[in-house]
């Protein structure tokens, strides 16, 4: 494709296209005769970007483009064309994300994006379609997203698995706290030192919470630890800070004050870290901006927050993205001191496959029940399943298996994959209205088998 030419000048000089599609409206499961849904060749990823950026009203910089390119090279990428005009893309990350007990690739939409010519007509709904097509192919049960607007994605089957929650603290004072921070050493790591010290961290940590995407040093570098912030260029570039392992004369290399010299140079002896940046106002207290605290204990990670709270010449922190479940909500003494300021669905899920999906995740309790499933545009979901769950405490094993007998429970697919990584109730959604439980009792056991010790979370927008 030729470079210059944007998607805006494509369609505007498309002979179908010029007057206003002839195309009538019509239904999500239909796509109108002019219109072809096909992998988006590399040739295309131009164009697919010149859409997007149309799209999303977005005029990038050639730095940032050359690196959406370079992101869009390494995904699965879907066009809706009509003609030769490109009118839709879906592009799919090739993520891997925590399950409870474990973890499972799942493409991860994003770049989602139709031509303001021809909205409404079936074409996401189309390339969603195709897209369902390859992860059954490449036998991925899950699929998922973050929304840019709430409204969209509930009727292809996804459900918000993962929220999170934003956080602020007045640390014009002292961070007021009910338990004794952890006294192991702080050190500001280099953010081009960072990915291999805290991504192993990351790494080896993750699994703890369902909902979490595996990162890789691309991630780390572009996305995450990038110098200036996609959002407000005022902000400084990402500081680094990592906690170490408590000093201990008895470890190897302590010196004789008790300190070690690997403390915290070591991804192993790294206990939690936390991501920030800062910026300075006229107007307000200095600001530090937290993307992620990680930590092993509450201690470990008090000891973080009193750290981001003591930073001079700053007095607030923003937090974006905790864990709905955070710790610090507890173990902060003044809550009007620790505020939670609003709360957002993170990672929007799609269980692709559902018997795969439930099979691979781990469970909380016994359960024997049949779910009626409703699903709209995967009919190998949709009808009665028996779901049996078995065995011992933390080793508990899942059946699902397709049943003539009579429903416990019938619920939408989208509601069943909200649910699915722990982080919404079955019963909530029953007591909502939008699923019915015939046997009393049901949506309980089903959400005590779907229980997890921690809620899911997802931090990386993508
Ligand atoms: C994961 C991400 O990347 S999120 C980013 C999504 N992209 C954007 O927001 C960019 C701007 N918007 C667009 O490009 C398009 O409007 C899209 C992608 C949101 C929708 O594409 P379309 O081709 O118009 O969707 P399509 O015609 O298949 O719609 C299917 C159904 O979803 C509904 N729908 C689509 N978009 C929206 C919306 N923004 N709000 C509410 N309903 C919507 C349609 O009304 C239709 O419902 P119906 O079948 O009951 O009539």
């Amino acid at each position: 494709m030729d470079s210059a030419s944007s998607a805006a000048s494509h369609l505007s000089t498309h002979p179908d296209l010029s007057t206003g599609p002839d195309l009538a409206r019509r239904p999500a499961a239909g796509l109108h005769p002019h219109l072809s849904i096909r992998p988006l060749p590399e040739t295309d990823i131009d164009r697919a970007l010149d859409l997007a950026y149309l799209v999303f009203h977005d005029t990038p910089e050639e730095e940032k483009r050359k690196h959406h390119h370079d992101l869009l090279l390494g995904c699965h990428r879907i066009g809706a064309y009509d003609g030769d005009a490109l009118v839709g893309v879906v592009v799919a990350l090739p993520f891997t994300v925590s399950v409870p007990g474990g973890e499972l690739p799942c493409p991860s939409l994003t770049f989602v994006s139709v031509a303001p010519t021809h909205r409404r007509r079936g074409v996401l709904s189309g390339m969603i379609a195709k897209l369902y097509e390859k992860c059954v192919a490449d036998g991925h049960p899950l699929a998922a997203l973050w929304a840019s607007e709430d409204a969209i994605y509930g009727r292809f089957g996804f459900g918000p698995a993962t929220h999170g929650n934003t956080v602020e603290i007045n640390s014009e004072r002292p961070l007021a706290l009910r338990i004794t921070p952890d006294d192991g050493p702080l050190r500001l790591v280099d953010p081009a030192d960072a990915p291999a010290l805290i991504g192993e961290y990351y790494d080896r940590t993750r699994t703890r919470r369902a909902g979490r995407i595996a990162r890789s040093e691309a991630w780390w570098s572009e996305e995450w630890l990038v110098t200036e912030d996609e959002e407000d260029d005022e902000l400084s570039p990402p500081r680094v800070v990592v906690l170490g392992t408590r000093p201990d004369a008895t470890r190897p290399g302590a010196t004789q004050s008790g300190a070690t010299q690997s403390d915290a140079t070591q991804p192993d002896a790294i206990t939690g870290y936390a991501v920030y940046r800062t910026k300075t106002r006229d107007d307000a207290p200095g600001l530090v901006r937290l993307d992620e605290l990680e930590a092993d204990t509450p201690q470990a990670a008090a000891a973080l927050w009193r750290y981001l709270a003591s930073i001079d010449l700053t007095g607030v922190i923003r937090a974006w993205g905790r864990p709905v479940d955070d710790p610090l909500l507890l173990f902060a003494a003044d809550r009007d001191q620790v505020r939670v300021t609003g709360q957002f669905p993170a990672l929007w899920m799609r269980l692709v496959d559902v018997r795969a999906a439930l099979l691979a995740r781990s469970w909380a309790a016994p359960a024997d029940l049949v779910l009626e499933v409703k699903d709209a545009q995967l009919p190998a979901n949709e009808g009665r399943f028996r779901l049996t769950v078995d065995g011992e405490h933390a080793s508990y094993t899942a059946a699902y298996d397709r049943t003539d007998a009579p429903a416990d429970l019938t619920l939408d697919v989208r509601d069943l994959a909200a649910a699915y990584l722990g982080g919404n109730q079955i019963t909530a959604v029953v007591r909502a209205g939008l699923a019915t439980e015939h046997t009393p009792g049901t949506a309980a056991t089903l959400d005590a088998a779907l229980r997890t010790d921690h809620l899911p979370h997802t931090v990386d927008e993508f």
